[in-house]
């Protein structure tokens, strides 16, 4: 069973890294890949380019066993719909091996809006994070929807390709990429909201504004 995370990732912080690693281990996922957005359909676009929202999660993850960086959006051009992107790692994976896509609580409240979200959840299982801030109460629509397709653990998930929906409790980190983005700016440091290889790499790149003067003695100790 894989585990497919998307996101914009401008930054990857700890609020996406920590409920990832609980998933991969609650799960018992062989991976988890990590797909870094080109173009968003339902948000502005990104800050950072392309590359460098891809070189700050493969800085994230590198050497934590079963996270993968995937940028198989980033090589496609209009807009990325997850459906294509389902469509795409089935061409890889073939038809039967189980998919999850990870989602966060605010992303699940607008899920039905998707690009043809119910065929988006036949070509994978959804498992659904909590985040602080984001309710767990949804409408009558996404009731209903699961209400049919709830599942209530990892043993019925791995029974079939795609299709249920399941919420898995993962540690409520109040972080976003927003939040660290507007630190930055203001030049003020986020420094412990992030790995410090991202904050790094931000920091060599000016990304997002001014750098905390005196970053390089604060950044990697370096
Ligand atoms: N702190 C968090 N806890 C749980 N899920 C999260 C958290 N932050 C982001 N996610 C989820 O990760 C996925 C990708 O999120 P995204 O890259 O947009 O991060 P973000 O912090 O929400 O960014 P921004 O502030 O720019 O909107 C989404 O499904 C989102 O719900
Ligand atoms: O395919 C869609 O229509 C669609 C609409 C909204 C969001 N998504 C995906 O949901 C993931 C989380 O989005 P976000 O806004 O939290 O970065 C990301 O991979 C988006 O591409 C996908």
């Amino acid at each position: 069973m894989i585990g497919i995370y998307g996101g914009t990732f401008d930054p990857i912080h700890f609020g996406h890294l920590r409920p990832a690693l609980e998933v991969l281990q609650g799960l018992g996922l062989e991976q988890v890949r990590f797909v870094p957005l080109n173009v968003a359909v339902h948000r502005p676009q990104p800050i950072a380019s392309a590359p460098m929202r891809l070189a700050m999660l493969k800085a994230a993850i590198r050497g934590q066993p079963g996270f993968v960086a995937d940028p198989r959006e980033l090589q496609r051009e209009g807009g990325s719909y997850t459906y294509d992107t389902l469509l795409s790692l089935r061409r890889d994976l073939g038809s039967s091996c189980p998919l999850c896509l990870m989602i966060g609580a605010d992303a699940y409240h607008g899920f039905l809006d998707w690009y043809r979200p119910l065929e988006v959840l036949e070509l994978a299982h959804l498992v659904v994070m909590r985040r602080p801030g984001h309710d767990a109460a949804t409408g009558p629509a996404l009731r209903k929807l699961y209400l049919e397709r709830g599942s209530d653990g990892p043993v019925e998930l791995e029974s079939a390709p795609g299709g249920r929906i399941l919420f898995q409790q993962v540690s409520q980190l109040e972080i976003s990429s927003t939040r660290i983005r507007d630190l930055v700016t203001r030049g003020l440091s986020p420094h412990y909201l992030l790995p410090e290889a991202v904050w790094e790499l931000m920091a060599r790149e000016g990304l997002y504004g001014p750098v905390v003067s005196g970053a390089s003695s604060t950044v990697g100790g370096s």
